[in-house]
């Protein structure tokens, strides 16, 4: 029998699969009810009024709309709202029931073939994915600032940091032992399975999920940052940092949590962030798990480096290439994988 084989496709046929995603409700009621990053957006976008008050806005990637209402609500004088999914039509009715549709000009389109009649004074985008590059939306953002930012325009966010910190988590313990307690359930001994269910959890896919502060096991290394004024194409394509934990004491290590934070300028600073210590957000913690957990104590030091880049298969996915090593033992080399 033949073997199935993953068919690569194409760029359009990916790109129409990814804009497919963004044409249903759930994903923006999702999005949306995060009132974390709903109303950081709102509070970043009003409180930039004096940059805002009088100008032209891009939104790249406009969804049902509710950042280019924010931007009018902050006096711009015109929105152009581009969205590439069929939801763009959503944000047209939008504009029309809160009276905006004279100042935004929804364009349904992908921004990379948008028409924008000039330059604009500022573009705002939400293009964050899990693990802050999965999607790889911000290709679409750099290519909009590129050609369409006034000289010393503004940019909403304007900076992005990513975070890794070795990680505990119950989770593992409690689906593994699971099945260790099958017996008193149903009278059937099936702990023979524990063996199978702690591969198949600590797998090389990215677990996206919620940790616990007391279950952060150093202080966290900001690993990389990204500024949005001046970021290129290809330094976003590999993103790349190094990291050396000191535990803070006694526990069993499951793997790493990363997550991110933007910042948005203005007289006061608003960020965005989806830390273990913070409110929670829909987009939660990357989690990777190591093969095996790894005791450690307090004081042992964990050391290695990360990498983020789009998959092979499809550019809209992520892979994750991790070297990690524990109390200065062998360097450990882990791939991983979200979406293929
Ligand atoms: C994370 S959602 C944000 C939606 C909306 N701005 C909000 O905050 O609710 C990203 C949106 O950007 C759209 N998008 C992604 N890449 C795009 C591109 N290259 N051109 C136009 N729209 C794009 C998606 O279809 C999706 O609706």
């Amino acid at each position: 029998m033949a073997m199935l084989k993953k068919r690569k496709r194409d760029r359009t046929e990916q790109d129409s699969e990814y804009f497919q995603c963004y044409s249903d409700v759930s994903i923006h009621e999702e999005m949306i009810a995060d009132s974390v990053r709903t109303n950081s957006y709102r509070m970043a976008i009003l409180r930039n009024h004096p940059k805002l008050y009088g100008k032209t806005v891009l939104d790249v990637g406009a969804g049902t709309g509710i950042l280019s209402v924010f931007c009018v609500q902050a006096g711009a004088a015109r929105v152009f709202a581009v969205e590439a999914s069929s939801v763009s039509q959503l944000a047209r009715d939008v504009m029309k029931s809160n009276g905006m549709d004279t100042k935004v000009n929804v364009i349904d389109s992908p921004v990379e073939s948008a028409e924008i009649p000039g330059l604009v004074d500022a573009i705002v985008s939400e293009w964050m994915g899990y693990s802050l590059m999965y999607e790889s939306m911000l290709a679409s953002v750099i290519h909009a600032r590129d050609k369409w930012l006034k000289p010393g325009g503004l940019i909403l966010p304007s900076s992005a940091d990513m975070f890794i910190a070795p990680i505990h988590h119950p989770s593992v313990e409690s689906r593994v032992n699971f099945w260790s307690s099958v017996k008193d359930l149903y009278g059937v001994d099936m702990a023979c399975v524990q063996t199978f269910a702690r591969s198949c959890i600590m797998s090389n896919e990215m677990d996206v999920n919620l940790v616990s502060p007391e279950d952060v096991l150093s202080f966290p290394v900001k690993f990389t940052s990204i500024d949005l004024n001046s970021c290129t194409q290809e330094e976003v394509r590999h993103l790349h940092g190094s990291f050396q934990f000191t535990c803070f004491g006694s526990s069993l290590m499951h793997g790493f949590a990363v997550w991110f934070s933007v910042t948005f300028p203005g007289e006061k600073n608003v960020i965005l962030d989806t830390s273990p210590y913070a409110e929670e957000t829909h987009w939660k913690q990357t989690l990777l798990y190591l093969d095996d957990e790894v005791q450690v104590e307090q004081d042992t030091v964990i050391s290695g480096d990360i990498s983020l880049s789009p998959s092979d298969i499809n550019p809209r996915h992520l892979h994750v290439l991790l070297n990690y090593s524990v109390a200065g033992g062998l360097s450990r080399t882990k791939h991983f994988h979200m979406g293929s």
